[in-house]
């Protein structure tokens, strides 16, 4: 009889351990519940970011989400000094505030391969650890998901399937839109309704849900206004947001490849903060090879740092003072160094091999002869 009330008790014991939601999302991914958006362990990919989200809200933990987002801007996102602040402000203000009267909502604009995608992904592994490849992160891709003109009707039919089933599952989902400039215009109108300031519709809030555009468009207004900053002998780091803010919502709903050209969402100010994205300089293409480099294992060679930056494009072509494809390209230039460096160490090892027969067989002839 003592036997069995131990049982049961260790059982229940157990299962009170197991249905309790921080040790049952140590192993399942879980939706951050109330309030709790921010993962705040600042631990980054799908790998090391395993930790539980803290579960059960406090402004303490959404500091802690935050600081730890900031700790992974300042490591890992170079040259975007602007996109830094502007996104840890949106996130603070977002994540602080238990009843948020709309989802957060950023589009991020600049030129191709100067960490929109990153940075995005980054915020999204801070929801949620496992990034983009969590449920509850959903990345839309305009060439590959909505690339026919004469079925706008049905993509936006889908889109609102979509996200109102998701945002059901999980209401901190993560909606990213890449290649926004090659979107059809007036797709995207149709999650305006739950971008808006509804507390629900049809049953479903959307309120603590995160949206984010990514766009080339308005990329050269960007350009020009950093080439003026650096023309007239400023330093890159005092381009304030004011100087690019107008001049970015104004170009991107005047711009008929925006996506968002004449876009209600504009229209109505639903998006919460457009984030620009400097041209990166030869300098920040180092620091990205340099940390590509480090991912890998390798220890920093500067040689090859210096090769890769040179193998870079820039532009205007007398300066030659932007990189042309930011740091897109430096992982692909990066393996074909990584290629040649392995073979001369091949090549090295064998020789060194040989040295080492050779030695070893001088070795053996001198005791022979010693011998004889
Ligand atoms: N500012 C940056 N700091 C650190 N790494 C960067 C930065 N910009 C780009 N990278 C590196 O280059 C890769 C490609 O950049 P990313 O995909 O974020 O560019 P993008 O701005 O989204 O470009 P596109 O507009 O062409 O999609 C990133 O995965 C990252 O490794």
């Amino acid at each position: 009889m003592a036997r069995v009330g131990l049982a049961l008790g260790v059982a229940s014991a157990l299962t009170g351990y197991l249905s309790h939601p921080r040790f049952y999302c140590n192993y399942v991914e879980c939706c951050p519940r109330d309030g709790q958006r921010l993962n705040a362990s600042g631990t980054a990919g799908a790998g090391g970011g395993r930790a539980a989200p803290e579960l059960g809200r406090s402004l303490g933990s959404a500091a802690r989400g935050v600081r730890a987002l900031k700790a992974q801007l300042d490591n890992r996102l170079f040259g975007q000094h602007l996109a830094k602040d502007v996104v840890l402000k949106a996130v603070l203000g977002f994540s602080n505030n238990p009843s948020p009267k709309k989802p957060l909502m950023l589009s991020l604009h600049g030129w191709a391969g100067t960490g929109k995608n990153f940075l995005s992904q980054i915020l999204a592994e801070q929801v949620h650890p496992a990034g983009l490849r969590s449920k509850y992160v959903h990345l839309f891709l305009a060439t590959l998901h909505f690339p026919h003109h004469d079925q706008v009707k049905l993509y936006k039919e889908q889109l609102q399937n979509w996200i109102r089933g998701n945002v059901s599952a999980c209401p901190s989902s993560v909606f990213i839109f890449d290649e926004m400039d090659k979107m059809h215009p007036g797709v995207i109108d149709a999650i305006k309704p739950f971008l808006d300031y509804y507390e629900e519709v049809d049953g479903v809030s959307y309120r603590k849900a995160i949206f984010i555009f990514l766009s080339n468009a308005g990329g050269d207004l960007i350009n020009k206004a950093a080439l003026d900053f650096w023309i007239s002998g400023k330093r890159r780091e005092d381009i304030q947001l004011k100087d690019l803010e107008a001049l970015l919502s104004v170009g991107v709903f005047n711009n008929k490849n925006s996506g968002l050209w004449h876009s209600s969402i504009i229209d109505r100010n639903l998006i919460d903060y457009f984030v620009p994205f400097l041209p990166l300089e030869q300098r920040h293409v180092k620091m990205c090879v340099r940390a590509e480099m480090t991912a890998r294992g390798y220890a920093v060679d500067e040689n090859i740092v210096q090769a890769v930056a040179d193998e870079m494009t820039y532009f205007p072509k007398e300066q030659r003072i932007y990189s042309d494809k930011g740091c897109k390209t430096v992982q692909a230039k990066l393996d074909i160094h990584e290629d040649l460096v392995m073979r001369e160490m091949k090549a090295r090892g064998v020789g060194q091999l040989l040295a080492a027969a050779h030695t070893s067989l001088k070795e053996i002839d001198a005791v022979s002869v010693r011998k004889v």
